[in-house]
């Protein structure tokens, strides 16, 4: 899939590890009558201007009749036949650049099964789901459909949810969207986004990672020990304050249920687009899981759980070191683009970080195929702590990143996501753990964090909001910097500024927007391209500054927030942008990225609107 103006990117940069299906592979959708396949694959099919395809409208093409008279007449098991006729015609003909809807009972035959279980070998294969009662509200006051044979929708539904999750290679929750039914091409760019970033993930495009590769830059994960993630929700913006990863603790969950997770799953993705991390914890290492029997029954649920976290999309799976090695093995090699994060821990404190049982149990874990690996102790004194970061520096410099942690009161703090708890959630999910506030008190106290300065610059600016909302952020995010108006009257005057040892960053507001440039050694593509920088910061290292411009992506954000399917941008949508400045320029750019083609500009002199002509620097022409 190419990334398109059409398929919003998400936060965090492209993956480094290996994508399983090619982009150009198609995408195959199942799932029950009315979930929403033929919505979802017209919207797919449009977005990346592949052919759609639908093997209901494929027979009633061929049969000239609809497939409820058709049932009426013949029977079911005459449509079966031709139905699996017409899927095994679609799938063997269409490897690549298709999207493909499949009928709700294709999985009713043995045949359609194994043909849909060979195709995801190499093609995408969809398992779509949708809340039940509202698709079996829909399939009853529906009256195109046959009915069914022998039993109830439900019973239906029932019966063939193991049959589809036994055919596919994902599986996606498409969250009813509460409003009138809307037209198919434009139900929701809630839903849109939502199933992009699935398909971003798949293919690689980008699997919304966290960046974990810079020692400079500490990450945090936050383990939601709710026993239903709707409780969450909320608290969501709070518990995401400082926040780059979701850590679901399915162990603490009230269901281990394979339809109630994926909807956990969707649910927290549709709120939040922050990566989630799949954690089974099982007894022996603190959580709720039973500890397994070595039963191979034990050890295949184990594995079918973690199978399904894979086909969720989930972007982390945690695996204990002491799970089968059978399961550690499978899930390794089918992870795609998940990261498997190997985790050894020793929660009774009897390892020490410097002992040689410690190193072999890292080089264990790095040879089992983990992508992380994290390493838990007990800290009984603060000298553990040094013994942590000794053991620590042995290893970073490995390709494989090290999570190592001591847990209890005297815990010492980890770059690479660190868990951590927050006041709202109902128990922390490890003994000692901390708030990401008080992580950034504890960092600044011991001269791990400094304080920097932060400034708005332009002229005039007293009316300016940025120190309160900046200076708030600072407060309940428990960092110590501060943030302050600094208006000079030339642009020079900025350059003394920028060049104090504690210079944390700067917007940069009118009339600077393009003068602050030559003070910069790194302009970003998007700030050239608009010739207007809006935030500077320093370049790590020491090698100067870096310029680029936020604006752009606000006012994309708050026009894609209100776009519906009433007002959608077609080729006759006009813009009309009060302005021609630094600020404007962003706006026209913004504009043009969600598809504005026809776009008028007014500045203070003019008396009537102006077309907007080539420019910013020759990449639009309006
Ligand atoms: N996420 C959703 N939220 C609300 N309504 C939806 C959603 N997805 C689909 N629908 C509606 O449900 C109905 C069935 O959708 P459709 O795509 O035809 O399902 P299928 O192809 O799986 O039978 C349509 O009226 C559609 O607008
Ligand atoms: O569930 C089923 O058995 C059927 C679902 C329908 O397709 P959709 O799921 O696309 O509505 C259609 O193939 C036919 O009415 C049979």
């Amino acid at each position: 899939m190419q990334p398109s103006a059409s398929i919003p990117s998400s936060r965090a940069p492209s993956p480094t590890n290996a994508t399983r299906y090619s982009r150009q592979a198609s995408i195959v959708l199942i799932g029950m009558r009315g979930v929403g396949k033929t919505t979802l694959a017209t919207i797919a099919a449009k977005a990346l201007g592949w052919q759609l395809l639908d093997t209901d409208l494929v027979f009633e093409q061929q049969y000239q009749t609809s497939i409820a008279d058709f049932v009426a007449s013949r029977g079911w098991d005459a449509f079966r036949q031709i139905e699996s006729d017409i899927l095994h015609a679609l799938l063997q003909t269409h490897l690549t650049g298709k999207v493909i809807a499949c009928g709700g009972g294709v999985v009713e035959l043995e045949r359609n099964r194994s043909l849909l279980q060979s195709f995801r070998s190499h093609g995408l294969v969809i398992h779509v789901l949708r809340e039940k009662d509202a698709v079996l509200d829909y399939i009853r006051a529906s009256t195109h459909f046959p009915p069914f044979y022998h039993e109830s929708a439900k019973e239906a539904w029932d019966r063939r949810e193991k049959f589809f999750r036994d055919c596919c290679s994902f599986e996606f929750v498409s969250l009813t969207v509460p409003v009138p039914p809307a037209p198919r091409d434009t139900l929701s760019s809630l839903s849109r986004t939502i199933f992009f970033r699935l398909l971003r993930f798949v293919h690689g495009v980008d699997t919304n990672k966290v960046s974990v590769g810079h020692r400079s830059r500490r990450s945090y994960s936050l383990s939601l020990t709710f026993d239903d993630v709707t409780q969450a929700i909320p608290k969501i913006e709070d518990l995401s304050l400082g926040i780059d990863l979701w850590e679901l603790r399915t162990d603490l969950l009230s269901s281990l249920d394979p339809t109630f997770l994926a909807f956990q799953i969707a649910i927290l993705r549709r709120h939040s687009p922050l990566p989630i991390l799949f954690t089974l914890r099982t007894a022996r290492h603190g959580g709720r899981f039973p500890d397994l029997p070595n039963d191979e029954t034990a050890v295949g649920n184990l594995n079918s759980l973690f199978r399904h976290a894979l086909r969720l999309g989930v972007e982390y799976i945690d695996l204990e070191v002491t799970f089968p090695p059978s399961v550690f093995a499978d899930i390794v090699s089918l992870k795609g683009n998940t990261t498997v994060i190997g985790m050894y821990s020793d929660i009774s404190g009897t390892i020490s970080w410097t002992g040689l049982q410690t190193k072999q149990a890292y080089d264990k874990i790095v040879q089992m195929g983990a992508d992380i690996v994290k390493m838990v102790n007990v800290a009984r004194s603060f000298e553990d702590n040094l013994s942590l970061r000794q053991f620590v520096a042995t290893v970073e410099r490995n390709p494989t990143p090290i999570m190592a942690i001591n847990l209890g009161p005297e815990a010492t703090l980890n770059h690479v996501l660190s868990p951590v708890s927050h006041p709202l959630v109902p128990r922390v999910s490890s003994p000692g753990q901390i708030s990401f506030y008080e992580t950034q008190k504890i960092l600044y106290l011991t001269g791990l964090l400094p304080a920097k300065k932060y400034y708005v610059f332009g002229c005039p600016i007293a009316h300016s909001m940025s120190p309160t909302l900046h200076n708030t952020a600072f407060a309940t995010l428990g960092l110590p910097h501060a943030y302050e108006l600094k208006e000079t009257l030339t642009v020079e005057e900025l350059s003394e500024v920028i060049a104090s040892a504690n210079f944390g960053g700067a917007s940069v507001t009118i009339p600077y927007k393009r003068d602050i440039i030559p003070l910069l050694q790194h302009v970003s593509r998007h700030a050239k391209i608009i010739g207007a920088v809006n935030t500077i910061s320093p370049i790590p290292g020491g090698a100067g500054y870096s310029g680029d411009n936020t604006d752009w992506r606000a006012i994309k954000t708050c026009l894609l927030r209100y776009l519906t399917p009433a007002n959608a941008v077609t080729s006759t949508t006009t813009a009309l942008v009060l302005g021609a400045g630094g600020t404007s320029r962003a706006t026209l750019y913004a504009l043009h990225q969600v598809g504005v083609i026809n776009i008028l500009y007014t500045t203070a002199r003019d008396e009537k609107p102006r077309r907007s002509r080539a420019s910013l620097s020759g990449s639009i022409r309006c």
